[in-house]
């Protein structure tokens, strides 16, 4: 029998459009300024010649696409990858406005990065293709505090932020003192913010947690049963232990959710008695995979090679992808067994995937898209440009102001006979860090995301990811008609 759905799959640019046209129906807006808002501002392809260590010439492929310029900066990542090409990164781009109008981050979105492997290079020769792109970038005005800020993402971190910012700063900024603005995700003794690290992991358990305590998201994921209506106690399995899987598996068994599964492009391991984030990832480190942190008979299974993805079939409540886009697709949707699938990466879930999961015969998954559960690193590396801008640490001035107020409250209370322990003062007293600051501003951005989600879904009585579409292109399309970006 046809279920009229394709054996073959979209790229991911056409992906992220029929995600939009499937929201975009749902609005009533006119079709031009709607085709208008979906459509990429400019992309660029740049190609130069790279000598390695060994004498041989390779040639490097970068690109950089910006989806929409109606605010700037435009902000989003740059990966190593050899995936990356021209309709990724503009598809990728394109997320990133949805995502920035998500939790209300005043940029346009933007997305590249180079095609290689980074495991093919030494750390030298990619710090040269790194420095060499960033050039090529700065001299195309596709970089720039106030133009461009990419930041971390697949393949790349802190260290390769940190000689981005090196080059344009030394190179290009000329005496700009908002220069150090031009990229986030910046080592701390490079002007970063605290807490940019684990931001998108722990984006990703805040806003798990407040979907989770929804009764009827509960309800509609087929787990408002006696374990609760939040996630504790619930069984998670990850996909993906690099930055942003680890932090979400570590936040998520912090709060008591029972992490049972993780894979890695190596190996799949499944593990009912439990696994331990932090001492997973102290196996990782030393020996590059999650493999081999469990002998294989103290595992319920283990996958290696073309068959890591057959752990993302086990049944669990919570399947949290945190790797890579298309991972759940025509072939494979079918047989996905999890209650709710968590989109940690960008576009891990296919549009017939998605319509597979809808239709399954023991009730519909819950999707929580990308857009708002992965949008906790954009939030943090928007206060760290403003930090950037600022040239100050969160809290430096206000920290111990904030501390004798609170010790003027105190021994009021005191006065009139209350009295407090010894350890609760001091915690009491205690002026916020930069990373109290930070956290708490992720926490709000996360909490009201989700709960704007929530709401959209449940009074338009559509999915999560049209919900959260619906609102951001609402937001956008306001935004565009004041600038008088809509007008012919
Ligand atoms: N780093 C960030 O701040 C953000 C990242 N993302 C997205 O999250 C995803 C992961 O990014 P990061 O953690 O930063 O990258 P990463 O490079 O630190 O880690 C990627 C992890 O995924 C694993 N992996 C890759 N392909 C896999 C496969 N087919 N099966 C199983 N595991 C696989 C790798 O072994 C590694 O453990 C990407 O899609 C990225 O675009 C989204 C928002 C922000
Ligand atoms: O912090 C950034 O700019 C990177 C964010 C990003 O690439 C993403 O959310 O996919």
């Amino acid at each position: 029998m046809s279920t009229g759905i394709p054996k073959e799959e979209p790229r991911l640019l056409e992906q992220i459009k029929e995600f939009y046209d499937r929201a975009s129906d749902l609005l009533d807006l006119d079709e031009g300024e709607l085709e208008l808002i979906k459509g990429c501002d400019a992309a660029l392809r740049v190609t130069f010649p790279f000598k390695r260590k060994d004498g041989t010439i390779v040639v490097i492929q970068g690109y950089r696409a910006h989806h929409s310029r109606h605010r700037l900066p435009v902000k989003g990542g740059m990966r190593f990858s050899s995936s990356v090409d021209l309709q990724e990164v503009e598809a990728m781009a394109s997320l990133m406005t949805l995502k920035c109008a998500v939790v209300d981050v005043p940029f346009g979105g933007g997305k590249g990065g180079i095609r290689i492997n980074p495991s093919d290079y030494t750390e030298k020769e990619l710090e040269r293709i790194v420095r060499r792109f960033t050039t090529e970038l700065a001299k195309k005005s596709f970089i720039g505090p106030g133009r461009d800020v990419p930041g971390p993402d697949l393949g790349t971190g802190s260290r390769e932020m940190s000689w981005m910012a090196d080059t344009y700063v030394k190179l290009f900024a000329g005496t700009d003192i908002h220069a150090n603005g031009v990229v986030t995700g910046k080592p701390l003794s490079m002007g970063g913010i605290e807490g940019r690290t684990e931001a998108t992991g722990l984006g990703v358990y805040y806003s798990v947690r407040e979907f989770m305590s929804d009764k009827s998201i509960m309800e509609q994921a087929g787990l408002g049963d006696s374990v609760g209506t939040n996630l504790v106690g619930r069984s998670f399995i990850l996909q993906g232990f690099g930055k942003v899987g680890y932090h979400a598996a570590l936040y998520i068994s912090r709060a008591g959710g029972r992490i049972v599964g993780v894979s890695d492009r190596k190996c799949g391991i499944l593990r009912w008695g439990g696994i331990d984030p932090e001492a997973l990832k102290q196996h990782k480190d030393a020996h590059g995979s999650v493999d081999g942190a469990f002998a294989d008979d103290d595992l319920d299974a283990v996958y290696r090679g073309s068959d890591v993805s057959k752990l993302l079939e086990e049944a669990c409540d919570v399947l949290v992808l945190a790797a890579f886009q298309q991972q759940i697709h025509v072939q494979n949707a079918s047989r996905i067994k999890a209650r709710i699938i968590v989109e940690a990466a960008n576009g891990p879930v296919t549009p017939y995937a998605e319509e597979i999961l809808e239709r399954r015969a023991d009730g519909a998954a819950v999707i929580i898209p990308d857009v708002v559960a992965s949008a906790g690193g954009l939030t943090v590396s928007y206060f760290e440009w403003l930090k950037s801008l600022s040239n100050v640490r969160f809290g430096r001035l206000t920290k111990k102001w904030e501390e004798r107020s609170k010790l003027v409250m105190l021994e009021a209370w005191e006065d009139i006979g209350g009295s407090v322990d010894a350890e609760k003062r001091h915690r009491v007293l205690q002026g916020p860090s930069e990373r109290d600051i930070v956290f708490s501003g992720l926490a709000d951005s996360m909490i009201v995301a989700a709960q704007d989600t929530i709401e959209t879904s449940k009074r338009l009585n559509c999915s999560l990811r049209q919900a959260a579409y619906v609102n951001s292109i609402a937001k956008i399309h306001e935004s565009m008609k004041h600038a008088g970006l809509l007008l012919a």
